[in-house]
């Protein structure tokens, strides 16, 4: 799978071993920042991997902040995205099976990097189940496709 994975200055250490879990599965990853620990916003990170999802240049992304708060709200802007931040492997595989969660979204200041990159790898593993899902699923996209529609100018 092509997976773009990025963080906010909080979320550096814990990217790193999310990064080398999801290249040890065998996936093809990329960084796409931040470099370092001087502050940044993690709206800057969220629309770089959310953008490349929304045309279609990946097909999962993870994000990591603070809390994974910040960067689901700029990653969801995106046509398409599906993100939301997961606080264990339960609530990972969950996104998965239920809710074809797209971006993986996590938090650098409340999870250890042994679950993080359990839940990781739970997240990538686990497939969407259809059914139900389904149908929910396009009900969300119809209210994509009539409320965030780009306004014209009259
Ligand atoms: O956006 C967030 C909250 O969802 C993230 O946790 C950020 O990482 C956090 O707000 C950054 O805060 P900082 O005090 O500037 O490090």
């Amino acid at each position: 799978m092509r997976i773009a994975v990025a963080s906010d200055h909080r979320g550096v250490d814990l990217k790193r071993g999310v990064i080398s879990k999801l290249q040890g599965l065998g996936h093809d990853v990329t960084d796409d920042g931040a470099d370092g620990t001087d502050s940044v916003d993690y709206p800057d990170f969220a629309a770089i991997v959310a953008k490349k999802l929304s045309d279609g240049l990946i097909d999962r992304g993870v994000l990591i902040c603070g809390t994974g708060i910040g960067m689901a709200i700029a990653a969801n802007k995106y046509p398409g995205v599906r993100a939301a931040p997961c606080s264990d492997e339960v609530t990972a595989e969950i996104s998965r099976r239920h809710n074809d969660l797209n971006i993986l979204c996590m938090s650098a200041d409340l999870l250890s990097a042994r679950v993080a990159e359990r839940m990781v790898e739970v997240w990538i593993g686990t497939e969407f189940e259809g059914g139900r899902h389904a149908r929910r699923l396009d009900k969300v996209k119809s209210i994509e496709a009539t409320c965030c529609r780009p306004q014209t100018a009259e």
